[in-house]
C-alpha cells in the first residue's frame, strides 16, 4: 500500500471547492463549497434529492463530479485513480444507507472484507480477531459474528455496518442516514453511540441525516444544502437566526420545535 496520507494538526479533513455534478440536463449541485473540521461531528441536511449523498459520494470517489476538487486529509480525490489514493482511501470508513452488507457472508466476515482488500498479508486469525472487537465496539453481542444480515433486525444491521466501517480504524467515519428506520430508542441508542466513537477515537464524522433528533443531540455544526449548494453551515444556534425560508421551517417547524423541546428538557435535566 503506498504511504498513508497525513494531515498537518488543525487543516480540515474535507474540502470541497466549486463542486458541479450533473445527471444529463439535471444538475443537482452548482458551485458548491464544503469545508468539515477536524474531530466534529457534522450533520448534512437538505430536503430529499437536494444532492446529500451524491456530495457524500463525491467526497470518496464514487461519484465524478462534472467540475470542481475534493481533498480529503490533504489528498485531491477528483479525476484520481482510486489505486492512487489508497493511501486515503484506507482512512474513511462509510455506513451506506440499509447497512449495504454483502447478504452471503457473515457479520465477522463482512467486517474482515476491508481488512483483506487493504491488508492482504494479514494472517487470517488476526484478520477474525480484529473483526470479533469491531462488532463488539459496535454494542453487537457476541453471537452477531457468525449470523447472516438477514437474521439480523434492522438495528443490529447497522451496528453491522458500522463494524465494517470502523475495520480499518479510520480518520474519517461516513453515515448515510444512520438512524432512519430505527425506532426512537434505536436511533438514540445509535447517536450515543457514534458520539462515544468519535471521542475515544478522535474521528471526523460526516453525518447525513433527516433526524432533527440527531443534529440536536450530537452534531457540533450543520451544513443545509438547497438550490443546488450548501446555504449556510453553523451551529444550531446559528442556524436558528437564519431568515432562508427552508432553515427557519425546518428547524420552526412542529417536528423542529419538538426536538428542540426534547433537548432543552434533556439539558434542564442534566444542570439541575
Ligand atoms: N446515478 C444517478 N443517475 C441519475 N440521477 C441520479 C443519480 N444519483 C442521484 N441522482 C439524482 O440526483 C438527485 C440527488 O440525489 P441524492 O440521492 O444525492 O439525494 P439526497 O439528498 O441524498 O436525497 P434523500 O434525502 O431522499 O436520500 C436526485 O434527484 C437523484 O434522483
Amino acid at each position: 500500500m503506498g504511504p498513508r496520507a497525513i494531515l498537518p494538526e488543525g487543516e480540515p479533513p474535507i474540502v470541497v471547492e466549486g463542486l458541479v455534478n450533473r445527471f444529463g440536463d439535471f444538475t443537482v449541485h452548482e458551485g458548491l463549497d464544503l469545508t468539515v473540521q477536524p474531530g466534529e461531528i457534522l450533520g448534512v441536511v437538505g430536503g430529499s434529492g437536494t444532492g446529500k449523498s451524491v456530495l457524500m459520494r463525491s467526497i470518496i470517489g464514487l461519484q465524478h463530479p462534472n467540475a470542481g476538487t475534493v481533498h480529503v486529509l490533504g489528498r485531491e480525490i477528483t479525476g484520481v485513480d482510486p489505486d492512487e489514493n489508497i493511501g486515503v482511501r484506507c482512512q474513511w470508513g462509510v455506513l451506506f444507507q440499509g447497512g449495504a452488507l454483502f447478504s452471503t457472508l457473515t457479520v465477522g466476515e463482512n467486517v474482515e472484507v476491508p481488512l483483506k482488500q487493504f491488508y492482504p498479508e494479514i494472517d487470517p486469525s488476526l484478520r477474525r480477531d480484529i473483526a470479533r472487537y469491531k462488532v463488539q465496539m459496535s454494542g453487537l453481542p457476541e453471537d452477531a459474528i457468525a449470523k447472516f444480515p438477514s437474521e439480523l433486525s434492522g438495528g443490529m444491521k447497522k451496528r453491522a455496518g458500522l463494524a465494517r466501517a470502523l475495520a480499518l480504524d479510520p480518520k474519517l467515519l461516513f453515515l448515510d442516514e444512520p438512524t432512519a428506520g430505527l425506532d426512537p430508542i434505536g436511533a438514540a441508542k445509535f447517536d450515543r453511540l457514534t458520539k462515544e466513537l468519535k471521542e475515544t477515537l478522535g474521528l471526523t464524522v460526516f453525518l447525513i441525516t433527516h433526524d432533527l433528533d440527531t443534529l440536536y443531540e450530537i452534531c457540533d455544526r450543520v451544513a443545509v444544502i438547497a438550490d443546488r449548494h450548501v446555504i449556510a453551515v453553523g451551529t444550531i444556534p446559528e442556524l436558528l437566526e437564519s431568515e432562508h425560508p427552508w432553515i427557519h421551517e425546518y428547524f420552526n417547524g412542529p417536528r423542529g420545535r419538538a426536538a428542540r423541546d426534547t433537548h432543552d428538557r434533556g439539558e434542564m435535566d442534566l444542570h439541575g
